[in-house]
């Protein structure tokens, strides 16, 4: 797979697909890109007449789309993406732009001017590298567009009306899909059928590579060879991580110099020896059928080897303070670190190398210093501080998935393991069971909420609702968001009366606090507060459909009609890979709770059993995806 290295270049990057289009994120979804989606809010309405030619007006779009998702994240965001990738595509027939129809009879009048006739499909895509400086986005765009000839037979008014009844047209330019039954329409396409589908795959690796590996004057001029090596020589080259087009040609030039650039454990290094001996004068048929031979590298499967390994390295930076020490010395020797410590030095240089690698801390010759990323998250003291939970995830839930094997077997939690008897009361036997897990608990949520907080406050529009309930609300976290997002609602947070008692080393949180009271008690025994709004965040997920049965029934009765219902939970969907940590998030629920995650459908399920309606989820593009729904 010649392309495949230049996907791999964007691993370790936060990539963002502005696109709802669920055929762009299947298209790069099997190309092995991984990617979060966050469609963009950008209106298709620019002046169709301002442009030219149809695939400036695409390119314009796309731009738009993906610039208004990078200024969007950066400002709602705490870590802004690296990349963000927009595409628009348009038909274009005799001079005009079809998009999507928008309704039936639109739906009729598009492909009827198609009908029998050749058009010309565009789609305009983006790439935009985003990079902060002082939290201000600064972006670099790179646009292309590819267009594809399509020609659709001479249909009958018949046809075209059935093909309408499908549905398939509503959604798509020029109202039809040329992957589904709209294939049935056409008679020939001329170029890259992806392109049609929404997304030219193979212009988009064209341009990585050319933004990746930019062919430099001097590597090509190094090259004895009579035909000048294509981009695709710096591609299979790319393989072995040289983090810069500059390592690339210093790995040709010591190549011809007869220097070995790989070293002999090197997984890649079968692959950098053919790339050796064809810049050096074999005959380029023998390597590529070398290449071509091999089984693909298989990069996915190492990670997830090393993965555990990544965490462990990050929970014990954590754990030694690694993070707060660099925060306020700017930059350290391993040896001060490890004194600062009290570690042995070989074992904290291995730590702080590999943390390194992690990219969490920059290492130069004057020693080491933390990442950006890393002084915003994991100093235990900033202000989105992922230190609490990260503790919680090394000392509780480490311990857990070491019995991952017995949960999966015996399809039940492993609290009998770990605390030699089985939990009566889940969360009383368990998570708050001492005083010091409790902390250790509530510091965990306080942190998780504290970063999702203003994406599921904001994920719809609260400010119809003056009084709401956070059931099980911990810290307060969500609710101080709330009462700053809408200065009319007055937040009640019900909760354990011993986890009310612990607040105290979670406050002061910010503004408005006047508005929230803490109320204690127990949801599933005791009677709940009146509310226009109840919120459950990250609750159902820990409890078996029997439990949230009796949950959501008691909140039904509780309501009235017109009352709001937000979830704030981790959604599952096959279809989106940047959900994984929903489904290791429902293997985790296995470990540790009587819950699971769930998908979109089930939670309908759910709510709708108990009188609740007009359910509506927004993923937000952060860890949790936000679910509202009203009681009839
Ligand atoms: C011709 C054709 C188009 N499409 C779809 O048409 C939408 C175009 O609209 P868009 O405005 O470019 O994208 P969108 O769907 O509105 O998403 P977004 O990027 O969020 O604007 C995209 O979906 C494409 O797949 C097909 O699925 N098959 C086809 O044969």
């Amino acid at each position: 797979m010649v392309l495949c290295p230049v996907i791999r270049k964007l691993v370790g990057k936060r990539v963002v697909l502005a696109s709802a289009s669920p055929r762009r994120q299947e298209i790069l979804n099997s190309a092995g890109l991984r990617f979060e989606v966050v469609p963009s809010r950008f209106k298709e309405t620019l002046d169709k007449a301002a442009f030219s030619t149809p695939y400036e007006y695409a390119l314009e779009t796309a731009k738009q789309k993906a610039l208004e998702v990078a200024n969007r994240m950066n400002k709602k965001d705490f870590r802004s993406p690296d990349v963000v990738i927009g595409a628009d595509t348009i038909v274009s027939v005799d001079g005009q732009i079809l998009e999507k129809p928008a309704d039936k009879q639109h739906a009729y009048s598009m492909l009827s001017r198609l009908n029998g006739k050749e058009h010309s499909v565009f789609t305009g895509v983006a790439i935009v590298l985003c990079s902060t400086k002082d939290k201000q986005l600064e972006t670099e765009v790179f646009e292309f567009y590819e267009e594809t000839k399509v020609k659709f037979s001479d249909l009958s008014e018949e046809l075209l009306w059935e093909y309408i009844h499908s549905g398939e047209p509503m959604d798509k330019a020029g109202g039809y899909g040329i992957q589904s039954l709209g294939g049935m329409l056409v008679e020939y396409v001329h170029g890259d059928f992806l392109n049609v589908v929404g997304f030219p795959l193979n212009h988009f690796c064209k341009k990585l590579v050319e933004l990746y590996y930019p062919p430099s004057k001097d590597a090509i001029h190094h090259v004895k060879h009579d035909s000048v090596p294509s981009v695709e020589t710096f591609e299979v080259l790319s393989d072995e991580e040289s983090g810069s087009s500059n390592s690339t040609q210093q790995n040709v030039t010591s190549m011809l110099k007869g220097e070995s650039a790989f070293s002999c454990g090197d997984p890649g290094s079968l692959r950098k020896k053919e790339v050796a001996q064809h810049v050096s004068g074999e005959p380029m048929a023998n390597c590529s059928e070398n290449v071509e031979n091999q089984a693909p590298f298989p990069t996915i499967l190492i990670e997830l080897l090393d993965g555990f390994k990544a965490s462990k390295a990050m929970f014990v930076a954590c754990k030694l303070k690694v993070f707060d020490l660099l925060k306020g010395k700017d930059i350290l020797k391993a040896k001060d670190v490890a004194a600062h410590i009290n570690a042995s030095v070989c074992g904290i240089e291995r730590l702080l190398d590999a943390c390194t690698a992690l990219e969490l801390l920059n290492k130069t010759n004057e020693g080491y210093s933390n990442t950006e990323l890393a002084n915003k998250f994991l100093v235990s003291d900033s202000e989105y501080s992922l230190h609490g939970f990260i503790i919680h995830a090394n000392d509780y839930v480490w311990q857990f998935f070491t019995h991952l094997e017995s949960a999966v077997k015996e399809g039940t939690n492993q609290n009998h393991q770990i605390f030699e008897k089985k939990a009566q009361n889940l969360f009383q036997d368990t998570f708050y069971h001492s005083r010091e897990t409790k902390l250790r608990f509530m510091n965990a949520m306080h942190c998780i909420i504290k970063v999702t907080a203003r994406d599921v406050a904001t994920a719809f529009d609260l400010s119809g609702f003056r009084s709401a309930c956070d059931l099980g609300g911990c810290t307060g976290a969500l609710a101080h968001v709330l009462v700053q997002e809408y200065p009319d609602l007055h937040v009640t947070v019900f909760e354990l009366p011993d986890v009310i008692e612990n607040i105290s080393c979670f406050q002061p949180l910010g503004q408005g606090s006047s508005r929230i009271t803490f109320t204690p008690g127990d949801f599933f025994k005791d009677n709940i507060p009146k509310a226009d709004l109840y919120i459950l965040s990250r609750i159902l997920h820990d409890w078996s459909d029997d439990k949230i049965d009796i949950l959501l029934s008691k909140i039904s009765d509780t309501c009235k009609p017109g009352s709001g219902l937000l979830l704030a939970e981790m959604v599952l969907d096959k279809k989106r890979r940047h959900g994984r940590s929903a489904w290791l998030q429902s293997l985790n629920m296995l470990v540790q709770t009587e819950g699971k995650e769930r998908s979109c459908f089930e939670y309908r399920c759910l709510l709708e059993r108990h009188g609740f309606r007009n359910v509506q989820i927004v993923q937000t593009g952060n860890w949790l995806d936000a679910i509202l729904c009203t009681k009839c």
